[in-house]
């Protein structure tokens, strides 16, 4: 089996600062989805938000939520330690953050806005053993070291692929345990730049047309450098 797992915010949308989908890289990871590989969507959102995106687009894949700590394959896995919510009110307190609407539907990861980290936050996480990560979406904290990437092992140990047979598709520094667990690494023409640095490829378009670009490219055959078993 062959799998795509992509990220959402910033990768299947317009650009990295509209929640609106790309409604064009939808049709194209439907299209092949049909020539036989599975798609699944991999992101710091919680899981009741993912799973109706997920149902609505029609992806068979799986789903990787709250940064990598809820997996979702026919059945429901928390994969990292719960989190204090009585956090939510000290962070908003003493950095002048908002809770996500999403923080009441999450067990693990918790975010707020805006995304600007600062050092005197990742002291706050540090002296509490927290991780602290920014989306460019949102501020994340959760006890999970290794993010979206223990969350992308399980689902592939779940669905019984094998490394090289999977891609991801990412566009930030939280994709970056992410990519780490995949075969082929595409990264979005727009990305960050130390997340471009891992790439195998890089799109010249940007977010959600990105997708498109590559996904085109993975029809026709035109990766060069391909991953095992995956026909490019
Ligand atoms: O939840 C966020 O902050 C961003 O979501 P993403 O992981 O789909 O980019
Ligand atoms: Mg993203």
């Amino acid at each position: 089996m062959r799998l795509i797992l992509v990220d959402v915010d910033g990768t299947l949308t317009l650009d990295r600062d509209t929640y609106l989908l790309e409604l064009d890289a939808i049709k194209a990871l439907r299209e092949i989805q049909k020539s036989g590989f599975k798609v699944g969507i991999v992101s710091g959102n919680s899981y009741p938000v993912l799973r109706a995106l997920y149902t609505y687009l029609g992806f068979n894949g799986g789903i990787v939520a709250e940064n990598g700590c809820v997996v979702y394959y026919e059945k429901l896995y928390e994969v990292c330690e719960k989190i204090n919510k009585d956090l939510i009110a000290e962070f908003e307190r003493l950095f002048n953050v908002k809770g996500s609407w999403q923080n009441v539907y999450k067990c693990c990861d918790l975010t707020f806005t805006p995304p600007y980290l600062t050092n005197e936050m990742v002291k706050w996480a540090k002296g509490r053993g927290l991780y602290i990560r920014t989306s460019g979406y949102a501020i994340h904290v959760s006890k999970s070291k290794k993010g979206k990437g223990d969350g992308v092992r399980f689902l592939i140990s779940l669905l019984g692929v094998s490394k090289g047979d999977v891609i991801g598709i990412g566009d930030s520094s939280t994709d970056i345990e992410f990519l780490e667990e995949v075969g082929f690494k595409v990264v979005v023409g727009n990305g960050e730049e130390e997340v471009k640095k891992l790439g195998n490829y890089i799109t010249r378009e940007k977010s959600g047309k990105g997708v498109v670009e590559f996904v085109n490219k993975l029809i026709k055959g035109d990766i060069d450098g391909g991953i095992r078993g995956a026909g490019i």
